[in-house]
């Protein structure tokens, strides 16, 4: 079975203006209430893809039962930990650019956290975990190592998709796949990436420090795949970009997804692009026809 894990779930708030007029009254020409989160964004493209999989993390408040619902109605599996805080909502300001203001998550009990930990511990050898995004700043730094310690003792494999220590600590224990875009990349390292070669090379370091595929995404550039002996580049599919939250996401849903089923990194990766890819020309996630639809334009080549 593959989990996702999503600590610090959100309702992503998608308001759509012609212009912003800050300090000034604003009015919405369109505005959309989705589940997000970048583990359930993992989900409910996985599950367009039609790997079952079962979403976990914290939930909290009426912002919680809202995402609840929504899973439910895509029939997604859920097993989230209820939390006594709500659940938070992140602002994703459509104004011919995109902002994007997310909240910082609900304050998490250590019995909270607990349960948690003991629903990772009870997993199975052939299992993947998907654990997915921030961590709400009451569950310290350290939370992800934690879950990875039970995940492997539990014999199951994992991927992660966070950012700065914790995604460099998490390295160590040998994570399936990591997918830093290539401005996190450069973040990670405290430089500048400007070439396809610099960004190869820093990725590599992710290789070398335990990660056995990485997935270095360049949003409409497409991406780069590292994997033990080969780096491959796939071309991303030419449309118009309606929305690119959850692309990162929904390009993990295309690898894992694909993984699953015969271990093949390329298909995996051809599947990956085409996600992430009908995610950016979707206005919410992308949905199984254009996903197949925009396969055939992945053009992989060896680096
Ligand atoms: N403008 C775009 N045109 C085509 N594909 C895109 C575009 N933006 C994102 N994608 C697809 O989604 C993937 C992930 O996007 P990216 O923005 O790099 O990730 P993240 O959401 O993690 O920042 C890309 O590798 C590409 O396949
Ligand atoms: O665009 P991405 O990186 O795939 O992820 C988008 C998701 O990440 C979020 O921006 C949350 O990110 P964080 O967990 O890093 O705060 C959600 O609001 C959104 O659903």
């Amino acid at each position: 079975m593959i989990y996702t894990v999503t600590l610090n779930p959100s309702i992503d708030y998608i308001v759509e203006v012609e212009d912003v007029k800050l300090g000034g009254l604003n009015r919405m020409k369109r505005d959309l209430k989705l589940p997000g989160g970048k583990g359930i964004n993992v989900s409910r493209v996985l599950k367009q893809l039609g790997a079952e999989n079962t979403a976990i993390g914290f939930l909290g408040g009426f912002t919680g039962r809202f995402i609840e619902d929504k899973l439910r109605e895509d029939c997604i599996q859920t097993d989230f930990v209820t939390v006594q805080d709500d659940t938070r909502i992140n602002i994703k300001l459509k104004h011919g650019d995109e902002t994007e203001i997310n909240g910082l998550g609900p304050d998490i009990s250590r019995e909270e956290a607990d349960a948690l930990l003991r629903k990772l511990s009870e997993l199975h050898e052939d299992d993947i975990v998907i654990l997915s995004g921030s961590i709400p700043p009451s569950l310290g730094g350290d939370f992800y190592e934690r879950l990875i310690g039970s995940c492997r003792q539990a014999g199951a494999e994992f991927v992660i998709d966070t950012t700065g220590e914790a995604l460099m600590k998490a390295l160590v224990h040998k994570p399936l796949l990591v997918k830093p875009n290539h401005h996190e990349l450069a973040e990670l390292f405290d430089v500048d990436l400007h070439t396809r070669e610099e960004i190869t090379t820093y990725g590599r370091k992710l290789l070398e420090a335990g990660a056995r595929n990485v997935l270095i995404s360049m949003a409409g550039e497409g991406a780069l795949l590292i994997t033990a002996d080969k780096v491959y580049h796939a071309t991303a599919p030419k449309g118009t970009v309606k929305n690119s939250v959850g692309a990162g996401d929904s390009m993990i849903a295309g690898f894992v997804g694909t993984y699953v089923l015969n271990s093949d990194p390329l298909e995996a990766f051809r599947t990956g692009v085409a996600s992430g890819s009908a995610t950016a020309f979707s206005d919410d996630l992308a949905e199984r026809s254009l996903i197949e639809q925009l396969q055939p334009q992945v053009q992989i080549s060896e680096c």
